[in-house]
């Protein structure tokens, strides 16, 4: 079975301000000393990117990768508000989150657009976490699976098999997502090889299967990490709460 290399990320969302942006940055950098044993990434607010980037490079040579969590596709224009894959890079973005449950059911992105921000984002080169889960409505209508799939067919509709290297998938069920709820490490782990099983058998080959990384995200904390994380086909964690606090994020990074 292929080694995969454990991914944690830390979404921060619409949290923090410029102080607290930075001084988490600058403690988790300073936290996160071992580039063998995972690769980390730190997704905070668009406003805070630059103050954020400067304490990252300040610290073990950008261990720490910077992430954005969210993007328009398009390369310039008139698109008030949004803001590109190049304005991004050129900060030293590498990772971009895509198809975020709130972005689905908050923003109201749809499966067309999460798809066309993720094509253009690989385009770019960057690193793409694709981000997929069901609700609480559908997990008890017995749809578990079929959206998981449906999602990751749309989202990957359009991407070779080569251009999966850059891509990540953030298994997030929705009902565990900010509410303390965290799927069970059974639970959790039968999605998990379900979504490699589609990519395996389903959309690409054994080779992607095997390869790409499946974080898991919702209420993971330092408390149920370790058992997340230890489950066969849970390769990392995409963190909401518990990554506001640089101790929590690294005591789950150190649980991987
Ligand atoms: O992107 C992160 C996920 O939405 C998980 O958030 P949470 O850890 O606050 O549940």
């Amino acid at each position: 079975m292929a080694e995969r290399k454990t991914i944690v990320g830390g979404n921060w969302k619409m949290n923090t301000n410029r102080a607290e942006a930075s001084d988490l940055a600058g403690a988790v950098s300073e936290g996160f000393t071992n580039g063998d044993q995972a690769d980390v990434f730190v997704c905070p607010p668009f406003p805070y990117l630059i103050p954020v980037a400067e304490r990252l490079s300040a610290n073990n040579g950008n261990l720490v990768q910077l992430g954005a969590q969210n993007f328009y596709h398009e390369p310039n224009g008139a698109f008030t508000g949004e803001v590109s894959l190049a304005m991004l890079q050129d900060l030293g973005v590498s990772t971009v989150l895509t198809g975020h449950s709130e972005r689905r059911h908050v923003i109201g992105e749809t499966d067309v657009l999460i798809n066309e921000k993720t094509l253009a984002a690989l385009e770019a080169g960057l690193q793409v976490v694709l981000c997929i889960g069901e609700t609480l409505e559908q997990r008890e209508a017995g749809k578990t699976n079929f959206v998981n799939a449906a999602q990751l067919s749309y989202g990957l509709a359009g991407v070779t098999a080569e251009q999966m290297a850059d891509v990540v998938i953030a298994y997030e069920p929705v009902w565990a997502i900010g509410t303390g709820k965290t799927a069970t490490p059974e639970d959790a782990q039968k999605a998990h090889q379900f979504i490699r099983e589609v990519l395996t058998h389903g959309m690409f080959n054994e080779t992607v299967g095997q390869s790409v990384r499946i974080q898991y995200g919702g209420s993971m904390k330092p408390a149920n990490a370790k058992e997340l994380l230890s489950q066969p086909d849970i390769d990392g964690g995409l963190i909401g709460g518990a990554a506001l606090k640089a101790d929590d994020f690294l005591a789950i990074v150190n649980a991987g």
